[in-house]
């Protein structure tokens, strides 16, 4: 089953094509990260999912409803942490937070995460530091316990103590079943939480796979040192790319299997070789870039 499904989804600003039929499809149960380079239209994607904006075009199901037609029950088993959030500036976190729980009918973990994240509840929201708002937004997004979670960029303006907490707190609700939607820029959120991310670009998912997946497209970054200088004809092979020749050191990419690449350079005096794996954050990259060339 689907927690989240998008086809065609298109959403225009005026003369703005911010989605371009985006299709998504998120598992119930799955964690997903939502990955892009600025402006590519996940903010927006994330607004129509929660009923916040209009969609221009397309269908969308969340939980199994739509939700410009579900209503307010839909988003009490939502947890929406937005990316810049909009609190309630007079108001101190304990109103604010009470006022939401009873909203939703309840927050069964609002006690354990104020105590967890050390939230300030009695000073007026406009008085809190960027950080501590943030752990308030945090906060609301969690407290309910619902079964999807929809976070825009969840730790910006977290210190690196409090953003290992909340890792822990999302691989807890995901180890709960729930379903975790995360648009974030950073790699090591990206890669300790998730199995599977969608490249979105340009108002598209361009990619979706999991992360040894990409890994393994990805390919090694291999460099051969020989006796003697070598030609780069010896290793003009299918699933070689990007090689260099500085005299008898030879770099290139490799993707798929070495065999063949070890079977070419056989016949010559081999004095040192070294493979290691793309880093995460060159993949995407590339990622990127494909998708805008
Ligand atoms: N209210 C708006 N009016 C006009 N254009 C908009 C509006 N909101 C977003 N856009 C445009 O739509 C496109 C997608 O924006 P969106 O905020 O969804 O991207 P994003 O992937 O979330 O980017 P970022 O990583 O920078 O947050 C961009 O070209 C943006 O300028």
């Amino acid at each position: 089953m689907s927690a989240i499904r998008t086809s065609g989804l298109v959403k225009d600003y005026g003369s703005v094509h911010a989605l371009r039929g985006l299709d998504l499809d998120v598992a119930s149960g799955e964690v997903l990260g939502f990955l892009g380079p600025n402006g590519a239209g996940k903010t927006t994607t994330i607004r129509i999912l929660l009923d916040l904006i209009r969609r221009t075009a397309g269908t969308v199901e969340v939980l199994g409803q739509d939700p410009r037609t579900a209503g307010p029950q839909l988003r009490s088993r939502i947890g929406y942490l937005p990316g810049e959030p909009a609190l309630p500036p007079t108001l101190t976190g304990a109103e604010y937070l009470g006022y939401l729980a009873s909203l939703r009918g309840g927050a069964p973990r609002l006690d354990d995460l104020v105590r967890r994240f050390g939230v300030e509840l009695r000073r007026p929201i406009r008085t809190l530091s960027r950080g501590n708002k943030q752990k308030i937004a945090l906060v609301q997004a969690f407290m309910h316990a619902p079964e999807l979670y929809v976070l825009d960029e969840p730790t910006s303006g977290l210190d690196p103590l409090l953003q290992q907490e909340f890792r822990t707190l999302v691989a807890e609700v995901a180890g709960d079943g729930a379903t975790v939607f995360l648009s974030s820029h950073v790699l090591a959120e990206v890669e300790q939480l998730t199995r599977r991310v969608a490249i979105v670009r340009s108002g598209r998912v361009v990619d979706v796979d999991d992360i040894a997946g990409l890994r393994a497209r990805a390919g090694q970054e291999v460099e051969l040192t020989f006796a003697a200088p070598v030609d780069a004809a010896l290793v003009d092979l299918p699933g070689v790319s990007d090689v260099h020749v500085d005299g008898a050191t030879v770099r290139l990419l490799l993707h798929g299997e070495p065999d063949a690449l070890l079977r070419a350079v056989a016949p010559r005096h081999v004095t040192r070789i070294r493979a290691e794996d793309r880093e995460l954050e060159d993949i995407f990259l590339d990622l990127y870039r494909e998708g805008a060339a």
